[in-house]
């Protein structure tokens, strides 16, 4: 599955139409007969419908919409917003179509007052004003209207993307539909997955409109959704004879004396998630409060100053050579000066550098620019780590999480992480996956350090790098929604998380 911007999209449809040969008409049918097959089940004969149409071809969807759905019995209600003339080409067409089938047309231009009660008295309102087509700032009459929606509140279904939103961008000051359900057409675009935009979407379908796969190819959009079907397909098995060391030795560094939590969190996780043997390193101040924590790890202290480890002792005292994969970060203090890039360039296996890693790492840019890791690095910085690399500020990352995590990747060379609600995973090569799983009860200090623990462990145990980070991610956002089954929104802690790992990772076994 895609995940495509404006752009992309009218490529993709237009590749569809002169090559493939599939009409815009029969696409716009498609649209229509998609949305229809979805919304009747959610629907009752005593719904009274509000279809709001548009200029562009959104509109022509919503032509076919009401059209379908008054041929089933439905009580439509279908308003024309802009003046009539301004409804062209196949939308024309699809309008012509409705009106032949004798159905009534009204409009905005000339029953404002009308509208306004047709709205107050609907209980659905079906948004097919604008789509991806719209350009700079949303006008008259669409402000109006989409104000007066929004404060109507009924339950509104957009058609595609909600109206007033850009497909790619992330919403900011703009005006949009405020939607509860929206069914976007064969691929989720962009701003779907930017807040604040992401908001308006409410909760997002995606309808097969029978665009065939050939032109997705073509276009070759390098983004795509992490879907359930392909963690299920790619989570590792356990062969009968394997031995621990066989199912991954991983190191985890971290932890200073005012966070003793961070390692412990991410032991727990790894080895929740499946590493044969996990060798957790902390200071020596430390090593009683997290030692009677965590039974099942084997543990190298090393020597500190002020509470964390020294630049030295973690340069000198660690056997990398015994391990299979690292982890370094959770905890790990700022107060000392380290470097991550000396630390992990000559060992072999994949690295994932987290928190005080990413500190330490920023301050160092230059050294991974000269001098890239030939085995995998992965970092996994929230927005204001990314900031912190990338020298942007919290709100142009947000504004530009796609684009500002593949620049980091293609340039360094890592894979990069970038959490949040929809985190998007980056290879160094510049694909793009976006994760849908999770919700605000990770917004707590630990979720972060859990989802290190999981992607070592997952990494060990994966035959390729993607594979693992994507269903490392994909996992970490099932636990906080299993947890809501249970558990209120405002009382997850990280440790549950942990807790949670062996039913969630049974419920994805075949
Ligand atoms: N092209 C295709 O093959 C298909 C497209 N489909 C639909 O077509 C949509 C895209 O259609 P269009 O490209 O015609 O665009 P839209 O329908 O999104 O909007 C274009 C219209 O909006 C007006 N407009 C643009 N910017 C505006 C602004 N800032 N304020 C107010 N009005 C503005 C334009 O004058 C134009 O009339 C998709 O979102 C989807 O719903 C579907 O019918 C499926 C097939
Ligand atoms: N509102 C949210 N919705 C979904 N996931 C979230 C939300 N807030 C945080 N997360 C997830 O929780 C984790 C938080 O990581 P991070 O900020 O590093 O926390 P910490 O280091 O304090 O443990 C990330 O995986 C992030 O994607
Ligand atoms: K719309």
């Amino acid at each position: 599955m895609y995940v495509v911007t404006g752009e992309e999209m009218r490529q993709i449809d237009r590749y569809t139409m002169d090559q493939i040969g599939m009409s815009e008409e029969l696409l716009m049918e498609n649209a229509g007969q998609a949305f229809v097959r979805h919304l009747v089940s959610s629907l009752s004969q005593s719904d009274d419908i509000l279809v709001l149409i548009g200029a562009g071809n959104n509109g022509g969807d919503g032509f076919v919409i009401a059209r379908l759905l008054l041929e089933q019995g439905f009580k439509v209600k279908t308003w024309v917003i802009p003046p009539e003339e301004h409804i062209k080409g196949t939308a024309k067409l699809h309008m012509n179509l409705y009106r032949h089938c004798g159905h009534p047309v009204s409009n905005y231009q000339t029953g404002e007052a009308q509208f306004s009660d047709e709205l107050k008295d609907c209980s659905v309102v079906v948004d097919a004003l604008l789509g991806t087509g719209i350009k700079g700032s949303l006008r008259e009459p669409y402000v109006k209207v989409i104000e007066q929606v929004n404060k109507a509140r009924k339950r509104v279904i957009s058609v595609d993307i909600p109206s007033g939103l850009l497909a790619s961008e992330s919403g900011g000051e703009r005006i949009g539909i405020l939607a509860d359900e929206t069914y976007t057409l064969q691929a989720p675009k962009l701003s779907a997955f930017l807040y604040p935009g992401a908001g308006n979407y409410g909760e997002l379908h995606i309808l097969d409109i029978a665009i065939p796969k050939r032109s997705f190819e073509e276009v070759s959009p390098h983004r795509h959704l992490i879907t359930e079907k392909k963690v299920q397909a790619t989570l590792p098995q356990r062969l009968g004879h394997i031995h621990k060391g066989q199912a991954g030795r991983a190191l985890v560094i971290g932890g200073a004396d005012t966070m003793p939590g961070a390692p412990t969190l991410t032991t727990g996780a790894c080895l929740r998630a499946g590493a044969g043997l996990v060798t957790t390193v902390i200071p020596s101040r430390i090593k009683y409060s997290v030692s009677q924590k965590i039974t099942e790890s084997t543990f190298l202290f090393l020597k500190d100053r002020d509470g964390e480890m020294t630049k030295k002792a973690l340069e000198e005292d660690i056997p990398f050579e015994q391990f299979d994969g690292i982890a370094v970060g959770p905890g790990l203090g700022r107060k000392i000066a380290k470097s991550v890039h000396p630390l992990l360039y000559g060992f072999s296996g994949p690295a994932v550098i987290d928190a005080d890693g990413l500190f330490h790492m920023s301050k160092e840019l230059h050294l991974w620019s000269e001098k890239p890791r030939q085995s995998p690095t992965i970092i996994t910085p929230h927005p204001g780590e990314m900031a912190m690399l990338t020298g942007c500020t919290i709100e142009e990352v947000e504004k530009r999480r796609f684009q500002c995590s593949r620049e980091f990747a293609l340039k360094y060379g890592v894979y990069v992480v970038l959490k949040g609600p929809f985190t998007i995973v980056t290879t160094p090569k510049g694909d793009q996956w976006v994760n849908t799983t999770g919700n605000a009860s990770l917004a707590k200090g630990g979720s972060g350090d859990v989802l290190t623990g999981i992607i070592l462990a997952f990494l060990l145990q994966h035959s390729t790098v993607t594979d693992a980070i994507c269903n490392a991610v994909h996992i970490h956002g099932k636990l906080a929604d299993k947890m809501l089954e249970t558990h209120d929104i405002i009382s997850v802690n990280a440790s549950d998380l942990i807790l949670t790992l062996p039913e969630v990772l049974k419920s994805y076994r075949y």
